[in-house]
């Protein structure tokens, strides 16, 4: 069990920043989820953690041990990647076994960790085929195993669900998301995934280039979002967003007039609303009004989308509603459905 600290953490080869100036506190057994666009830095920043790359600038500790320019071997973790990395020529058996030998752990333990890890991924009767007789979910979980199988302080795990289909990603998730909850041990999550992170995470880490956007909890940076990175990353569909001005009291935008405002708010801003926190009607008299751009049956509700200049804006209706494409709606936001963001900045404003 081990508690992560990471202290002004930078990463630059040459010109190039991959991480600067990153802090976060990791408590023991808790589960994180790195979150980001592709090239945000996570693998960078877990990579670090592993010992496979060195800090350019920073400490990392494991405990309380600072682990800069420890061996990976010697910092008591196991890894998962997407690529899985079984060894061809070992049955699944030998596959999971192996970090038992490398470690030189009393061989006389070997079968009963071995039949203990497999059996928690559900893999007790494979273990005589080779990688190449199973299906990718089954390399996925043999690759489980063998992190498990040592019992290590802490987990990694770089996009270990990518190379599955849909439905396979959403029951392996849910291994993964147990199999912590059973093993107690403190697991790092890359991922680029936002409902991993949502599904997955104690805690989630927004990044973006290269920098820290918001650490929360699921429902904070959901219910909270940080910034407009966080807001347009978050949520499926995203928060809607819309750049406006503040005249006489209203926010105005094309075919927008929304009365009863915060007094707080700077001349130009950007609203932020989510499609499930409003309402959509036929009559004209909401806060937007514009035509239907597009409608999405989605079973168990129905998207309703309109384009005020660039943005699209989108409103989740009950499953039975229905509007053609190019009647007019409006949309309807609540007071309390508002976020409201610095325009300049991005920055949320906390009313
Ligand atoms: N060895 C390297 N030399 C130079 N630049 C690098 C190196 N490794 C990574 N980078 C750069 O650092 C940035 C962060 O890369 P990183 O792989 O951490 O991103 P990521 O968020 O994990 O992306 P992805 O989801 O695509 O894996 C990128 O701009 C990348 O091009």
């Amino acid at each position: 069990m081990a508690k992560i600290q990471l202290k002004n953490i930078c990463k630059r080869w040459g010109s190039t920043t991959g991480v600067r100036d990153f802090n976060l506190d990791i408590e023991d057994k808790e589960f994180i989820v790195f979150l980001g666009p592709s090239g945000c830095g996570k693998t960078t920043t877990m990579r670090m953690i592993a010992g496979l790359e060195d800090p350019t600038e920073g400490e990392i500790y494991i405990g309380d041990n600072c682990v800069n320019g420890l061996d990976p071997k010697d910092r008591d973790i196991s890894m998962v990647f997407q690529s899985y990395g079984l060894y061809p020529n070992l049955t699944v058996y030998e596959n999971i076994r192996f970090p038992l030998k490398i470690r030189k752990v009393d061989p006389t333990t070997h079968d009963a960790r071995v039949h203990k890890a497999s059996d928690m991924v559900e893999l007790g009767k494979l273990l005589d085929r080779y990688p190449r007789e199973l299906s990718g979910g089954q390399r996925q979980r043999v690759a489980l195993a063998r992190a498990i199988v040592r019992e290590p302080n802490v987990f990694l795990m770089d996009e270990p669900l990518s190379n599955l289909d849909a439905k396979l990603r959403v029951s392996t998730r849910a291994q993964i998301k147990h199999l912590q909850h059973s093993l107690q041990t403190t697991t790092i999550y890359v991922t680029h995934d936002q409902i991993e992170a949502m599904t997955l995470a104690d805690r989630v880490v927004v990044m973006s280039m290269g920098e820290l956007q918001q650490l929360g909890t699921p429902t904070e940076i959901y219910d909270k979002p940080a910034n407009t990175f966080v807001a347009s990353f978050i949520g499926s569909p995203a928060m809607n967003l819309l750049d406006g001005k503040i005249q006489d009291g209203k926010f105005t935008a094309d075919n927008t007039s929304i009365k009863d405002l915060p007094n707080a708010l700077p001349n130009t801003v950007t609203i932020g609303f989510r499609a499930e926190d409003i309402s959509v009607t036929t009559e004209t008299n909401g806060d937007i009004t514009a035509p239907v751009y597009s409608v999405e049956l989605l079973g168990d509700s129905t998207l309703i989308s309109i384009k005020i200049g660039d943005a699209l804006l989108i409103a989740k209706a009950d499953k039975t509603f229905r509007a053609n494409i190019g009647q007019q709606v409006s949309f309807i936001i609540p007071a309390a459905a508002r976020h409201w963001f610095n325009q300049e900045s991005g920055a949320r404003i906390d009313i």
